[in-house]
């Protein structure tokens, strides 16, 4: 089966307050966003990539690849107002029979669960990584609180991976602000959504003591 990523990096990165959106920010020697190309890259060269940009970085990105002479193919789409609709953007110039969606700012995803989660959205449609907690949590109301079971929840990431036909059709559906993920849309159009082990270094980086942990880690 064919496959796709979209590459989603459309935000602004308003919590980690830089002039500069995270996802061209540098970890090690190169932008957060090339990094996560190459990961996908590594994975398997024959697949389709499409980044989703701000409208407003377009000709910053092309400066980007020049400066790192980066050599990976990709088409790059723009963004848009939320997430949603960055990945809907993504969607229309996708063909392949199977699409993931991978935040860019998550360079860290496992080659292992990039395979998993590709390999059981071939056969059950919709497929995401997760992790357990391992901290304790508590649900709260108010100026009140309780603890709740751990074992009830896991923790969502990225590459979230469709048969084309399934997310495109979810999407097509329309926006809803309850949406977090893809999973959330696909799941309103009536699809269930297997779960897959995912990696504890798959980190979002959304704050500033996210991208110090990232430079930490690529230095061990
Ligand atoms: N309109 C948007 C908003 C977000 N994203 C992408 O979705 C991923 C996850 O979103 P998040 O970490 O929340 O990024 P930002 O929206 O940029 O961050 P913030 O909420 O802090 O502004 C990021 O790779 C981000 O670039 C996108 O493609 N288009
Ligand atoms: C898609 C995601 O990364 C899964 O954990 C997450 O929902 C993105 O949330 P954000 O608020 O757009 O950062």
């Amino acid at each position: 089966m064919t496959k796709s990523i979209i590459i989603t990096a459309g935000g602004k990165g308003l919590r980690m307050g830089s002039e500069i959106p995270k996802q061209f920010l540098t970890i090690g020697e190169q932008p957060i966003l090339m990094a996560t190309i190459t990961q996908f890259y590594r994975f398997d060269p024959s697949m389709t990539i499409v980044i989703v940009l701000p409208k407003t970085h377009l000709e910053y990105w092309d400066s980007l690849v020049e400066k790192h002479q980066f050599e990976i193919d990709h088409q790059v789409v723009k963004g848009g107002e939320t997430r949603f609709h960055s990945i809907q953007n993504g969607l229309e110039v996708v063909h392949s029979d199977l699409v993931g969606v991978h935040d860019g700012v998550r360079p860290f995803v496992s080659r292992k669960v990039i395979e998993n989660t590709f390999k059981v959205a071939a056969t059950s449609g919709a497929a995401i990584p997760v992790i357990s907690l391992k901290d304790s949590i508590r649900k709260v109301s108010g100026l009140n609180s309780q603890a709740v079971n751990r074992e009830d929840y896991q923790l969502v990431q990225t590459p979230q991976c469709f048969k084309t036909t399934i997310i495109k059709a979810a999407y097509a559906n329309g926006y809803q602000a309850s949406f977090t993920d893809d999973a959330s849309v696909v799941e309103a159009a009536g699809h269930s959504i297997q779960l897959v082990e995912g990696n504890d270094e798959n980190v979002k980086i959304t704050t500033p003591n996210d991208l110090k942990m990232a430079n930490w880690f690529l230095n061990q």
